[in-house]
């Protein structure tokens, strides 16, 4: 038996299609849908994702503004160039890229965006909405990782199954619980206290692993069957002095079991940027009511 893998590269693709479609449809209505992303520092890998996200912006028609402030960036001096943005009517999505440099705090950040222009989704006010099953701006990795499983199992197809979420972030493991739970899902949340993590796991249906830690669920954490999302993006080095990608999930020993699962790359990864430039759509269409 082979599992299906799950071509996250091909599912947003396809999303994108859509929100070039959507951009196209606002700028003939004189709306350009437009999104500023800051970034702090220079760390290599989130110069890497900043410049992807703006090339894939422009690819679909919409305007991106980028940001780069240097490391000894006062808090001050970004929530200043925040609170112009949130000021800019024709800037519709504010993503700031974390992390942040240690001396200023992430949270307060967050809560300085305008909550309607939060396309990453992680202000108090759409982490609420999302948690009382509200319309919001919903985080775009989880919310790629449902689009992930409705491919696989349906529009429906997720009811009364049980799914583990392992790792309890603010940004993937947090929000995607709680869409697994609107989903009809039975959720369980398994984290680094957990007693007998892989027993927990060994239960899931659906199984999300988002914790950051390469290779780390293996074959003994896996159902025969199960649908395993895998949302780790670790840069490992390689014996001839290179780097690579890889999950949190030990793909070559657990794809022989399972039903379906995503690779790293080409998986969750693709549907991050995917739903970025969705969310930026939505924000610019609730700001300008059309
Ligand atoms: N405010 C904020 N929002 C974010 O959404 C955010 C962030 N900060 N900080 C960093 C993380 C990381 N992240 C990724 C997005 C796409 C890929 C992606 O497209 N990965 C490709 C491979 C890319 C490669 O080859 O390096 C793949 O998995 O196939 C990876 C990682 C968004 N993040």
């Amino acid at each position: 038996m082979s599992a299906i893998r799950i071509d996250g590269k091909a599912v947003a693709d396809t999303l994108l299609a859509e929100v070039g479609q959507d951009v196209a449809g606002l700028r003939q209505q004189g709306v350009h849908p437009a999104l500023a992303v800051i970034l702090v520092g220079d760390d290599p890998a989130s110069d890497v994702y900043v410049r992807n996200k703006v090339q894939r912006a422009e690819a679909v028609g919409i305007r991106s503004l980028e940001y780069r402030l240097p490391a000894n960036t006062s808090e001050a001096a970004l929530l200043e160039r925040v609170q112009a943005l949130n000021g800019d009517a024709s800037v519709h999505g504010i993503l700031v890229q974390m992390p942040l440099p240690a001396h200023i705090s992430e949270a307060s950040v967050i809560q300085a965006i305008a909550p309607h222009k939060d396309v990453d989704g992680f202000h108090r006010e759409n982490v609420g909405s999302l948690s009382l099953g509200q319309e919001s701006l919903v985080p775009c990795t989880p919310a790629g990782c449902m689009r992930l499983l409705r491919t696989v199992l349906g529009e429906d197809g997720l009811k009364g199954l049980h799914a583990v979420v392992v790792g309890r972030s603010n940004i993937v493991g947090k929000p995607m619980a709680a869409l697994l739970l609107q989903a009809d899902c039975s959720v369980t949340v398994v984290h680094s206290r957990s007693r007998d993590a892989a027993a927990l796991c060994r239960q899931a249906d659906i199984m999300v692993a988002a914790v950051g830690r390469p290779a780390m669920i293996g074959a003994d954490w896996v159902k025969p069957g199960a649908i395993v999302i895998d949302v780790g993006i670790n840069r490992i080095a390689t014996p001839e002095g290179k780097t690579r990608l890889i999950g949190d999930v030990d793909y070559p020993a657990v794809a022989p079991l399972a039903h379906a699962i995503t690779p790293v790359p080409g998986g969750v990864g693709p549907m991050t940027i995917a739903g970025l430039l969705a969310n930026t759509v939505k924000a610019a269409r609730q700001q300008t009511g059309h």
